[in-house]
């Protein structure tokens, strides 16, 4: 364990700001080595289908993908409370592959706060350092540390059910950060909270983790929360990874229309002829710079441009708005093109915004152009 406690890397007055880079240093935040993993449960269901991934120490990394694709399973199995069928697992260079839940230096935020209801705030952070032995003193100092840490420190003496669902979240958060673990898991810790609160422990989450430098796995079926959080994100579907990589990366370039769906991107567009980099679409015809051999064109949002009127040229396309979605910052389009529609999003630097059933003229780059198997 760390020699800094918890309360040096606070960000409080008074506090150095080279201890928490001299924290990050210390603490051994634990790589993860997932080898050929496979789970089945019963004889027809196929929960992990061959998982190979690698998470890097200190990396804020989250397992993405639609309800039954096995983001808990694998979740579990790094926790030691599922057994894969076949593979490995390695954490901080360690064969852990069947080591028990507890003599893992890894914890586990869950969805439902896990807290006794019956227990103050602070007999709920001071459980698990009773469980390892630690004298009252020294529990108390460290409570008060972590509840200072994530801000909770005027809760401490409070029963559980005099909490707010955000206020328990964050002890929950706390309860599983006092041990120091070297890995935090947490599966889908925030989807309980309504969208503000949710967005503003997404912001506290992911300064506690750059912080403490600790390894969080996160597991959200949230595509925009997994791009705000993520250093990296796995795409999961049916017990097997699409994809790894960055947040841009996944959402720029999806690996196949499974993994451009999932992460938000409606203009997919089979493609029904094909010359060199022309590509004709239902939508017309197309330029596109290197498009790679997919059957289906991918048009993201925010790369087209929005012009009045109709204006030739090429990788122009005549559209009428649909729809309009005005959001400050921007606005989104729905427009149609013959019986196909098509989305845009428009950054609103004080152009034109088009009116619903106006004229426009759509423009794309060819180097926006990718396509993709389905
Ligand atoms: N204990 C179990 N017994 C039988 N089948 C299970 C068990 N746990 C999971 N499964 C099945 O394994 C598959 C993967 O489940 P898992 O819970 O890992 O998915 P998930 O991606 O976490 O889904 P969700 O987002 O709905 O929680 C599903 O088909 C599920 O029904």
């Amino acid at each position: 364990m760390s020699e800094t406690t918890t309360a040096e890397i606070a960000d409080k007055p008074g506090v150095h700001p080279a201890a928490d880079e001299q924290d990050r240093a210390n603490r051994k935040a634990s790589s993860i080595e997932m080898q050929g993993l496979h789970k089945r449960f019963g004889r027809d269901t196929v929960a992990l289908d061959g998982v190979d991934l690698d998470i890097r120490a200190g990396e804020f990394f989250t397992l993405l993908g639609p309800s039954g694709c096995g983001k808990t399973t694998l979740l579990r199995i790094l926790a030691g409370l599922e057994e894969p069928d076949d593979g490995s697992l390695v954490v901080g260079g360690k064969n852990v592959t069947e080591v028990p839940p507890h003599r893992r230096s890894v914890n586990t935020v869950f969805q439902s706060y896990a807290l006794f209801p019956h227990l103050s705030v602070r007999e709920n952070l001071a459980f698990g350092l009773k469980m390892r032995g630690m004298p009252a003193a020294e529990r108390h100092v460290k409570v008060d540390e972590i509840a200072d840490f994530i801000k909770l420190g005027d809760l401490v003496d409070r029963h559980v059910d005099q909490l707010s669902g955000g206020q328990r979240q964050r002890i929950a958060l706390a309860r599983a950060l006092i041990c120091e673990p070297d890995v935090l898991l947490l599966d889908e810790p925030l989807s309980a909270l309504d969208a503000g609160l949710r967005s503003q422990l997404q912001v506290e989450l992911l300064r506690v983790q750059k912080r403490l430098g600790m390894t969080f796995v996160f597991v959200t079926h949230d595509q925009q929360e997994a791009m705000v959080m993520s250093d990296r994100i796995a795409v999961l579907n049916g017990g097997t990874i699409q994809q790894v990589g960055a947040p841009r990366e996944v959402y720029e370039r999806p690996v196949n229309a499974f993994v451009a769906r999932f992460m938000g991107h409606d203009n997919l567009y089979p493609i029904s002829n094909r010359q060199g980099g022309r590509l004709t679409t239902a939508l017309g015809t197309l330029t596109a710079e290197d498009p790679g051999d997919g059957e289906l064109l991918l048009i993201r949002p925010e790369t087209l441009d929005l012009l009045p009127g109709k204006v030739e040229g090429d990788n122009h396309l005549t559209a009428k708005v649909a729809e309009r979605l005005y959001r400050g910052s921007h606005a989104e389009f729905r427009l149609e093109i013959g019986d196909t529609t098509l989305q845009a999003t428009v950054n609103n630097r004080g152009r034109h915004l088009p009116e619903i059933g106006e004229t426009v003229t759509v423009a794309v780059a060819p180097e926006d152009l990718v396509t993709l198997h389905e």
